[in-house]
């Protein structure tokens, strides 16, 4: 066994003996923040250096994962990953931050950092992980912060931040931001091969750790950018490439009655030049990523910024539009949403992932109450409390039929909604928010594709 007596920051130990350290658990790792995202994270780490502790405040979280258990749903692989962790003693769970960062070498932290209310990152969750690891920080430790922070939090926060709070210098411990570039649904393949990883230190010595580590992670190719600050854009680069193309989809879905064609059929038909990627028109943007991201850089940048909030703006209106359609499409059949019973079919903010931050169902339900309609939602994937939450009665896809519907409203095509009998409702007035409804025997518009009789 290969003794390293500290951490892997200016190591003493050749690359090799460093790499077989990691490998064989002789450099402990705590992951903070077993969610989503985080729970994913820890199990593969678990699977490769066999000394993992997550961190997370939920006492259900670690008690689930010290059962074996997975607390997150549909993700392929994860739940025999953990058990098998779990099982060998690799992967372990605790409230305890403190003690965890104590015993930790590797730091890995993956908690929210949301909005506040007036459109501020919110990095409490993440000052708090802070908090605990400098509390526990050694010399040889490296912090990796792989959730999404605004530019310079790397350089100008965590790093001052830990050498206030514990007895450790810079140039003692490194700090390296590398973002998890994963995707619900399908988290174990994106943290292990999907796509190269970028890592990005506070320092050169930050860097190579970084590189090290996450070169035993993946399978990919290791990206290392000039520096932490630039690792956080590049995430950041990403969110808003696609809420700005996601932005010109909608604007162009918005036009598809004046310019009466399919719109959807002429972006699939424009994306087949190598240079336009269009991306794909909807109810809205979701998800605690993708709409917050723009507001991490433009909280960080003196300049306005228009294309960004444009966009924003853009996106934020295509609930109400989504709404407001159903208005028009009824009014066209001679009928009114006033008193009309509308069923929204999906609650959270995609299919298949049982997160409501941010979900277009909101402000489409918020609309639909507005325009007098009484409002049922359908989202097999959330507890009654969570859909009741947002305005709606909610009803059980066993149910639904069991209502007489008016209309309905397709927000997030939950793979359980391709079996809807839709021949069991009459005359039904139905709004496609994502274009996943084939003829189904009655009046359809798809946001983007247009009308359907
Ligand atoms: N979900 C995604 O698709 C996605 C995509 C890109 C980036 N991210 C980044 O990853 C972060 C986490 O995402 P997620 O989907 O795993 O969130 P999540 O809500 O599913 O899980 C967060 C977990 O962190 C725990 N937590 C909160 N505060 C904590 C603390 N102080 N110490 C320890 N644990 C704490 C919570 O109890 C929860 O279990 C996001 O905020 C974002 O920055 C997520
Ligand atoms: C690591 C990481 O950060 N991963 C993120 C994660 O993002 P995410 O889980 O938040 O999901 P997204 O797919 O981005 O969707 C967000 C919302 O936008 C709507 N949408 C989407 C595309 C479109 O063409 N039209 C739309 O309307 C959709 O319905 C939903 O409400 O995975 C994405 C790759 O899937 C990544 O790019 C993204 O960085």
């Amino acid at each position: 066994m290969t003794n390293l007596r500290s951490g892997l920051y200016n190591a003493k130990l050749p690359p090799a003996g460093q790499r077989q350290a990691f490998r064989k658990g002789s450099v402990p790792v705590a992951v903070y923040g077993l969610g989503k995202m985080g729970l994913p994270l820890a199990a593969v780490y678990a699977s490769v250096t066999g000394h993992v502790v997550g961190v997370d405040i939920d006492d259900d979280v670690v008690r689930t994962i010290n059962d074996g258990e997975c607390h997150v749903a549909k993700e392929p692989g994860l739940p025999e990953l953990v058990s098998e962790q779990v099982e060998r003693g690799a992967l372990r769970a605790t409230t305890d931050s403190v003690a965890a960062a104590h015993t930790a070498s590797v730091h890995v932290i993956i908690v929210p950092t949301p909005l506040t209310d007036d459109r501020e990152p919110d990095l409490a969750a993440f000052e708090a992980v802070l908090d605990s690891i400098a509390a526990g920080l050694a010399p040889g430790d490296v912090v990796v912060v792989e959730c999404t922070v605004p530019p310079g939090t790397s350089s100008g926060l965590v790093v001052p931040h830990l050498e206030a709070n514990s007895d450790v210098s810079r140039g003692e411990f490194g700090v390296a931001f590398c973002p998890e570039r994963t995707s619900s649904g399908r988290a174990l393949q994106d943290i292990t091969e999907s796509h190269p990883k970028i890592v990005g230190g506070v320092d050169a010595e930050s860097t190579r750790v970084a590189s090290l580590i996450y070169g035993e992670i993946t399978s990919n190719e290791v990206i290392a950018v000039s520096d932490a600050t630039t690792a956080e854009s590049v995430k950041l680069f990403e969110g808003v490439y696609r809420d700005v193309n996601i932005a010109l989809a909608n604007e162009l879905a918005r036009a598809r009655d004046d310019l009466g064609i399919d719109v959807r059929e002429a972006i699939d038909a424009a994306n087949t030049q190598p240079y336009c990627n269009i991306h794909t028109p909807g109810p809205g943007v979701g998800g605690h990523c993708i709409p917050w991201y723009p507001y991490f850089i433009t909280s960080r940048v003196s300049d306005d910024m228009p294309l960004l909030l444009t966009a924003r703006e853009v996106n934020d209106s295509m609930p109400s539009f989504t709404a407001d359609t159903l208005r028009d499409e009824m009014a066209d059949a001679g009928r009114t949403l006033d008193g009309a019973t509308v069923a929204v079919l999906g609650v959270t903010y995609r299919p298949g992932v049982a997160e409501t931050r941010a979900t277009p169902a909101a402000g489409v339900i918020d609309r639909l109450n507005e325009h007098g309609a009484t409002v049922l939602a359908v989202d097999p994937m959330l507890d009654d409390d969570v859909v009741a939450s947002f305005g709606a009665t909610p009803v059980s896809l066993s149910d639904l039929s069991s209502h007489t519907l008016d209309a309905v409203v397709v927000v997030t095509p939950h793979e359980e909604f391709d079996h809807i009998d839709w021949a069991a409702f009459d005359d039904l007035v139905v709004v496609d928010g994502r274009g996943t409804l084939g003829d189904i025997g009655h009046s359809v518009y798809t946001i983007g594709g247009g009308p359907r009789r």
